[in-house]
């Protein structure tokens, strides 16, 4: 990783500085729900106004496809905003031209200015070269501090960095370095945690994990279709039976690369998928015909938990189980707390990521034990896929 950070920042007051944060928070009532992406980017703006630059933020929210959507305003976030940083936040109705313009000209030194969302203009996703040159014309230097959307190759995100000089903003570089720990240069042995609903959206992830870990722990419904490509009998249990061959391959895969593969000895099943349903465990081999696996069972934790101890490098993503519905989050939560316990006694770098995945870890109570939780979706997923992140690329290769 070649990229310059805040550090390598200096006598910025009075410039102005497009910094690109991710504002795509989860918002109901016009109310901000979850303000952690609009923390982690705090540090970033607090430093670079600290430091006298008009810090002008620009950002995408929702999928607006190049129109002016109101409910997709970036006037509904600038409150939380102000909230989180304790600071005056100026708000421009656009994020180029004329408004932009004054906007900014107005701008005292150590200002703060959100513009608004800039996927309202076509240019934004299609990363026009008049689009990034009117964002362009509105800054000196441009920080990128928002990973989670660096896997889109847009004008915000990558076209700006053709611009002018370009830096990687502290969530931006906390982030990489732990995703560097984590798959990029880890100590090992490496232990990925692979669980969720489905082999569908994650066969590139498995594939290329199979590949770089040591040991590949398969949770979740995810574990079903591995289990049936290995003829047992998943009863009514979620399960993509077409994916059979995919999952034989990938077991295949894993075995040629030496990369052990841990799926689930025992099982808890239901019959219905609500909370507190009557509920038993059983051997794997014993699934009910009427019966769907909702978590996995005590011996399979105790698996799992064995290799959280052989670990120095854990990589999590997707839960063991239907965590979201009581008793069927007990394997997510023991293994969270055992990964946490170890990384606390300084025996594991762990790294986890993913929607659902962060809110099984906070449920685990743990969130904050782990040496990093990536707040990033898609970004995070294709970065373990192996794919690279033009948002990332363009600014290792910024000079
Ligand atoms: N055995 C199971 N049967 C059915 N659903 C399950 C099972 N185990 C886990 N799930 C479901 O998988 C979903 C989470 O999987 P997902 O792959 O979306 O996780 P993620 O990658 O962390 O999240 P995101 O896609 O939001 O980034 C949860 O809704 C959970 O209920
Ligand atoms: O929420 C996200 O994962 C990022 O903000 C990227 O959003 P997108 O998937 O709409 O590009």
């Amino acid at each position: 990783m070649t990229f310059k950070t805040l550090d390598d920042l200096n006598d910025i007051a009075g410039k102005r500085v497009l910094v690109r944060v991710d504002l795509n928070v989860p918002v109901s009532d016009g109310k901000v729900t979850d303000a952690t992406r609009i923390e982690r980017v705090a540090p970033t703006i607090l430093e670079l106004s600290d430091k006298g630059a008009k810090v002008i933020l620009l950002a995408h929210f929702g999928r607006p496809k190049g129109e002016v959507v109101a409910d997709m305003s970036l006037k509904t976030i600038a409150p939380a905003v102000e909230a989180v940083l304790d600071r005056r936040v100026l708000f421009a109705s656009d994020c180029i031209g004329d408004v932009a313009k004054s906007a900014i000209d107005a701008m005292q030194n150590g200002d703060i200015l959100l513009l608004e969302n800039t996927r309202f203009h076509k240019g934004e996703e299609k990363n026009t070269p008049e689009f990034t040159a009117a964002l362009a014309a509105n800054g000196d230097i441009f920080v990128n501090d928002a990973f989670s959307a660096a896997h889109r190759a847009h004008a915000s995100t990558e076209g700006l960095a053709h611009h002018m000089p370009a830096y990687a903003g502290r969530t931006m570089q906390a982030e990489l370095e732990a995703l560097e720990k984590g798959l990029g240069n880890p100590t090992r042995p490496v232990v990925a945690i692979v669980g969720g609903a489905k082999v569908s959206t994650k066969i590139d992830l498995l594939q290329n994990l199979v590949k770089k870990v040591d040991a590949l722990v398969i949770g979740g419904g995810m574990a079903n279709t591995f289990l049936a490509a290995q003829g047992i009998n998943v009863g009514k249990s979620l399960c993509e039976h077409d994916l059979a061959d995919t999952a034989r391959t990938i077991l295949a895969e894993a075995e040629k690369a030496g990369c052990a593969i841990v799926l689930p000895v025992d099982g808890v099943v239901a019959r219905e998928f609500k909370a507190n349903a009557a509920n038993e465990t059983v051997a794997v081999s014993a699934i009910p015909a009427d019966a769907m696996m909702l978590d996995v069972g005590p011996k399979s934790v105790e698996k799992v938990n064995g290799w959280i101890e052989k670990a120095a490098t854990l990589v999590w993503n997707g839960p063991l189980g239907a965590f979201e519905i009581e008793p069927f989050d007990k394997a997510t939560v023991s293994a969270a707390q055992h990964a946490a316990a170890q990384t606390r006694a300084g025996k594991l770098v762990s790294v986890a990521g993913g929607g659902d995945t962060v809110a099984a870890v906070n449920h685990a109570g743990v969130g904050d034990d782990f040496t990093y939780v990536s707040t990033a979706g898609g970004a995070f997923l294709e970065w373990m896929e192996g794919k690279p992140l033009p948002g990332v690329d363009i600014l290792n290769a910024s000079k």
